[in-house]
């Protein structure tokens, strides 16, 4: 159906797994979702690899992972919200993929993920401010990666999934 793996990326919480799995089930390809690779390749959490082997750590396996997914065409991969902060990650998924960026305010994040703790880069960092400077510190990484950009704010996660069919131009 198509020659390529569509790539979902953004900043956590902006629903890339979430999409992604609404978007292997309507057109029918495989999902991989490289943090959940990522806990199954080493029996962890991502918690408990940050605590055990740090940041460096975890980016060393998320590497790893991506360059396997160079190649891999017909999947929907739903990327670590760290992915492009590796211009080697960056390289690997746009050569021969379609990379979506997905968007979300500060505060939309933060009413998104409130109750969930199993993001090691939030923890502690409750508050927009917070959020917002970490979006800031990253928001050229992503669009460098970025083929196709979609604020997700206030849209289901239905009309997101239609909107990335329709700007592929995918069926
Ligand atoms: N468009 C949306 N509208 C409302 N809630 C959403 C939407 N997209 C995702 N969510 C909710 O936001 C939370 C975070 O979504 P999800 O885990 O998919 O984010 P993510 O981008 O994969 O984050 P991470 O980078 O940490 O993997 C989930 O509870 C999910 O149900
Ligand atoms: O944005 C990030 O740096 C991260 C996002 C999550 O998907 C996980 O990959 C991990 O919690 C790090
Ligand atoms: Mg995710």
């Amino acid at each position: 159906m198509v020659d390529y793996s569509i790539v979902l990326i953004g900043f956590m919480g902006t629903g890339k797994s979430t999409v992604a799995k609404v978007l292997s089930k309507q057109l029918n390809l495989e999902l991989i979702d490289t943090d959940k690779s990522i806990e199954k390749k080493t029996g962890l959490t991502i918690s408990e690899i940050f605590e055990k082997y740090g940041e460096k750590g975890f980016r060393d396996i998320e590497t790893d992972i991506i360059k396997d997914l160079k190649d891999k065409k017909e999947k929907i991969i739903s990327c670590g919200g760290g992915v492009c902060l590796r211009d080697e990650n960056i390289k690997n998924l746009k050569t021969n993929h379609r990379v979506i960026l997905l968007e979300a305010s500060a505060r939309v994040i933060l009413e998104r993920i409130k109750d969930d703790d199993t993001r090691p880069i939030l923890k502690d960092k409750t508050d927009i401010e917070s959020v917002e400077m970490i979006m800031k510190r990253r928001k050229a990484s992503y669009q460098k990666c970025a083929d196709l950009i979609i604020d997700t704010d206030e849209k289901s996660v239905e009309k997101i999934v239609d909107e990335i069919i329709e700007k592929l131009n995918i069926k």
